[in-house]
């Protein structure tokens, strides 16, 4: 049973920071591990990913890529009614992320100097789908149509398939966004051959993608190697209600990202005591039917909570400490409380939007930051695969405008050469 906080009870606050600081995808073991698979990777390559493979997916692939022939046929068995829902799906997430697409500017400002910003693709990208306790068809157009919108050339997709049975409609999903470069490596070694590269794959400049905890210690770990999108570990949601709701569609709700791993956190905010025990009953008449039974109940039991509020407004500074991957206001009016919400990966608003469609169809990436860090990132989107390069241009009318600053600052600084690298245009001829 998840744990019940009271917001008006003696030792709110205690139990409150515990509730926030559990460590639900970080611990030291799990550090220490990911360090260690990663220098095996960067020691041995192609074989530590073999023996890797082996030892956590529990076989050992005769190749680490898939053919193109290989990608045909599996793609071919893939159910065609789940085919077509990803190809629908797939065409709302391109629409969204287009959108999303920023644009180059260039201007003159006072001083004749030319500014501007201009943005380009980056040249190789890594998509880490998951597929250890589930596998994620959806997590393969959220990953790669953004990195297509953006440009991307080389997209490289690493998926995890144990005991070597892929799910057809992964590759079904990769063919519908176009990627063709596809390894069967998974975890914290997939990470570290996609920022180290081995004889098999070729180093990528930036790794984005969801996973669990090996996952995302992984692409902390490897950061500054290459780039990554944010943490996006294992799923959370964040559910504010009032007593209105219906406690049957709340209660799958908050199983719904519990049944994703056992670290999943699930979070129910609301103002009325009767409601929230419906909901529990709920979730414990619903829990059992699933057949993801053992996981979801590790994750209600172990990381969730019901957190009673005198009123859902002054609940609302939790919902920011929480700074969920997932937020769903289940109210009649949400917009009275979104301007409260600083902090959430993705906001589903009223009664009638489960976060269930934002995974699947909505178009907005379900691929979001978990663990707090929606405080500081984003979801994934079209901007993770591009770079801003600023552009500035100078006539010799606008050097001697703004030059002259430069030169004093450089004095200051004690750089002889960098003022004189300005003085010289102030003063003399290019030729
Ligand atoms: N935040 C998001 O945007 C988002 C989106 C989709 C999924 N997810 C999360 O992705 C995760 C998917 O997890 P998964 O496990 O199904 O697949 P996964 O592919 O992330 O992980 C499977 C791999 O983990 C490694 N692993 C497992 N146990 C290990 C151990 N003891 N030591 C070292 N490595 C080990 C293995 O290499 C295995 O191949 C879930 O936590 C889910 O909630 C998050
Ligand atoms: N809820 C996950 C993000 O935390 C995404 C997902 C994919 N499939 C189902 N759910
Ligand atoms: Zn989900």
């Amino acid at each position: 049973m998840a744990r019940r906080l009271d917001m008006q009870a003696a030792g709110f606050e205690t139990a409150f920071a515990e509730l926030l600081s559990l460590k639900r995808e970080s611990s030291p073991e799990v550090g220490e591990t990911v360090r260690g698979i990663i220098a095996d990777v960067q020691a041995r390559g192609d074989q530590a990913l073999l023996e890797l493979t082996e030892k956590f997916d529990g076989y050992r692939p005769a190749s680490l890529r898939l053919s193109a022939d290989e990608i045909d046929e599996l793609a071919a068995k893939a159910n065609p009614e789940a085919v077509a829902a990803l190809a629908r799906a797939a065409d709302r997430i391109r629409a969204y992320h287009a959108l999303q697409t920023p644009q180059n500017e260039r201007w003159e400002d006072e001083e004749g100097v030319v500014l501007g910003w201009r943005w380009t693709p980056l040249d190789a990208v890594g998509l880490y789908v998951p597929g250890g306790l589930a596998s994620y068809p959806s997590s393969v157009l959220m990953n790669a149509v953004p990195a297509k919108v953006a440009g991307v050339e080389r997209l490289v997709m690493v998926v995890p398939t144990p005991k070597g049975e892929a799910n057809p409609l992964v590759f079904a999903a990769a063919k519908i966004a176009g990627v063709t470069e596809i390894y069967r490596v998974g975890g914290a070694q997939a990470v570290a051959a996609l920022a180290y590269g081995t004889d098999s794959i070729v180093p990528v400049d930036k790794i984005v993608g969801p996973g669990n905890a090996w996952v995302a210690a992984a692409k902390r770990e490897v950061f500054g190697q290459v780039g990554i999108d944010s943490i996006a570990g294992p799923s959370e949601i964040l559910v504010v209600a009032d007593g209105e709701n219906n406690p049957d569609w709340i209660a799958a709700d908050l199983l719904s990202q519990a049944e994703h791993d056992p670290s999943s956190q699930s979070v129910l905010i609301t103002d009325d005591a009767a409601f929230a025990g419906r909901v529990t009953a709920s979730i414990e008449a619903m829990i059992g039917k699933s057949p993801r039974t053992k996981i979801t109940r590790a994750a209600w039991d172990d990381n969730s909570a019901i957190i009673l509020v005198p009123s859902l407004e002054e609940g609302m500074p939790l919902v920011n400490r929480l700074a969920p991957e997932h937020l769903e206001l289940a109210v009649e009016d949400p917009e009275l409380l979104l301007p409260l919400v600083r902090h959430a990966g993705a906001i589903f608003l009223g009664r009638y939007t489960p976060e269930a469609v934002g995974d699947y169809v909505a178009g907005p990436d379900h691929v979001l930051p978990t663990a707090r860090a929606a405080r500081f990132s984003s979801g994934l989107s079209t901007l993770d695969f591009l770079k801003r390069t600023s552009l500035i241009a100078c006539t010799k009318e606008a050097v001697r405008a703004i030059g002259p600053d430069a030169a004093t600052l450089a004095d200051e600084e004690g750089l002889w050469a960098h003022g004189e690298s300005v003085r010289r245009r102030l003063e003399d001829e290019p030729h």
